[in-house]
């Protein structure tokens, strides 16, 4: 088996990860074209993916030639968000490996591009204890020390920091499904293990340090993590 360097702290990525988000803002988005004659692409949502939310709503404006504002759009997707968000469900084999992480004492943040808003509406009705576990929270597009969203290093270098005994990069391990994500965590000087949609073109997870098709498949000791018990 082969294994990878050593990490003390770990950092996750929320949508598309830990929930399954990411169809949900798919229906979001299209339900938001449809008045538009317009479709969401999935090649156009892996540009977006990891994006904070004022960098998506400029992006997809320009790429589809919307006649709206980035508020404009982003009003129209909240009324979507509001509907859709609060049922969400956890993605397979992440409560496990964040309750396995948590009981064995390994440091674990949450790092999403997402704002607290929009954190609160996917988490708050079902998954508030899941969340409860983490060591603190950074939302992207809430928070003043992440200047630019992913595929920068922001989100994950600030991340790191905020962990009490302040670990260097390379002890940090990063888990993330967006092509961005991936490029932010590299870009930071972290290894990351992408559990991408399966549409995912191939060519686009080779920066990745492993790619699984689920968290169930993840072993925690290839990182020199605790070992799952059974
Ligand atoms: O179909 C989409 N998925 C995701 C995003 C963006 O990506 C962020 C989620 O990124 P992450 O998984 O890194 O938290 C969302 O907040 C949103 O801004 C988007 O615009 N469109
Ligand atoms: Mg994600």
């Amino acid at each position: 088996m082969t294994t990878f360097k050593p990490v003390t702290h770990v950092l996750f990525d929320m949508d598309g990860l830990i929930l399954n988000t990411e169809e949900l803002y798919t229906v979001a988005y299209q339900n938001v074209l449809n008045d538009y004659g317009k479709t969401y692409t999935f090649e156009l949502k892996t540009k977006l993916m990891g994006f904070q939310s004022h960098e998506s709503a400029k992006t997809i404006i320009s790429e589809l030639n919307l006649p709206l504002t980035p508020e404009e759009f982003n009003e129209a997707t909240k009324k979507q968000f509001e509907l859709i968000f609060p049922d969400t469900q956890v993605m397979p084999g992440a409560k496990r490996l964040i309750e396995h992480l948590h009981k064995h004492n390994v440091p674990i943040a949450l790092a999403t591009s997402s704002s607290i808003e929009s954190y609160e509406l996917k988490v708050n009705k079902h998954h508030q204890e899941l969340f409860s576990l983490f060591q603190y929270k950074t939302f992207g597009s809430s928070d003043a020390e992440v200047q630019r969203g992913k595929p920068y290093p922001d989100i994950f270098l600030v991340s790191a920091k905020r962990f009490p005994d302040k670990p260097q990069p390379h002890q940090c391990l990063v888990f993330e499904d967006a092509v961005n994500g991936v490029k932010a965590a590299r870009a930071a000087g972290m290894q990351v293990v992408m559990v991408p949609d399966p549409r995912t073109d191939k060519c686009l997870t080779a920066e990745a340090t492993l790619v699984l098709n689920s968290l169930e498949e993840f072993k925690p000791e290839l990182f020199g993590l605790p070992p799952f018990d059974n």
